[in-house]
């Protein structure tokens, strides 16, 4: 299983708390981050982070081609919805991806929780089967 953290600017500091109040559940999987937001992470946490391109550079693009090749079963995106982003197609594009391709993707931190707790208990491991079922077809 693995997870896919990103936060935009005025989420980072609330993408910090939640990594430090769950790093021991996010320890047990492997993690990829946009560029900044995994920096901040790692600086704050000892979770091992696969940190991609800043996302306003082709991070959140990176992360959809990761959901595209079943490569990501859970993503995170904290998103400030006050502010515009230069690159809000991209971010449209990779929820879109995550929707086709069925990867549950939390948008704040109300839903973040949710998703962590019900992977620690096991409730994302339909992704394995899902996943194995596509690589026979
Ligand atoms: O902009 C982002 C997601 O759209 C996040 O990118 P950074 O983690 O590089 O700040």
């Amino acid at each position: 299983m693995n997870i896919a953290l990103i936060a935009h600017d005025e989420m980072k500091n609330t993408m910090v708390g939640f990594c430090i109040g769950y790093e021991e559940i996010l320890k047990k999987y492997k993690v990829y981050a946009t560029g900044t937001t995994g920096k901040i992470i790692m600086d704050a946490t000892d979770i091992n982070i696969t940190r991609l391109a800043s996302g306003p550079l082709g991070g959140d693009q990176q992360i959809g081609s990761l959901v595209v090749s079943q490569d990501i079963d859970l993503v995170i995106f904290l998103r400030d919805p006050l502010t515009s982003q230069a690159h809000e197609p991209d971010i449209q594009a990779l929820i879109r991806l995550c929707d086709v391709y069925h990867v549950p993707v939390a948008t704040n931190l109300a839903s973040a929780e949710i998703f962590i707790k019900a992977l620690d208990r096991g409730e994302l491991s339909w992704r394995e089967v899902r996943k194995t079922k596509s690589q026979r077809v």
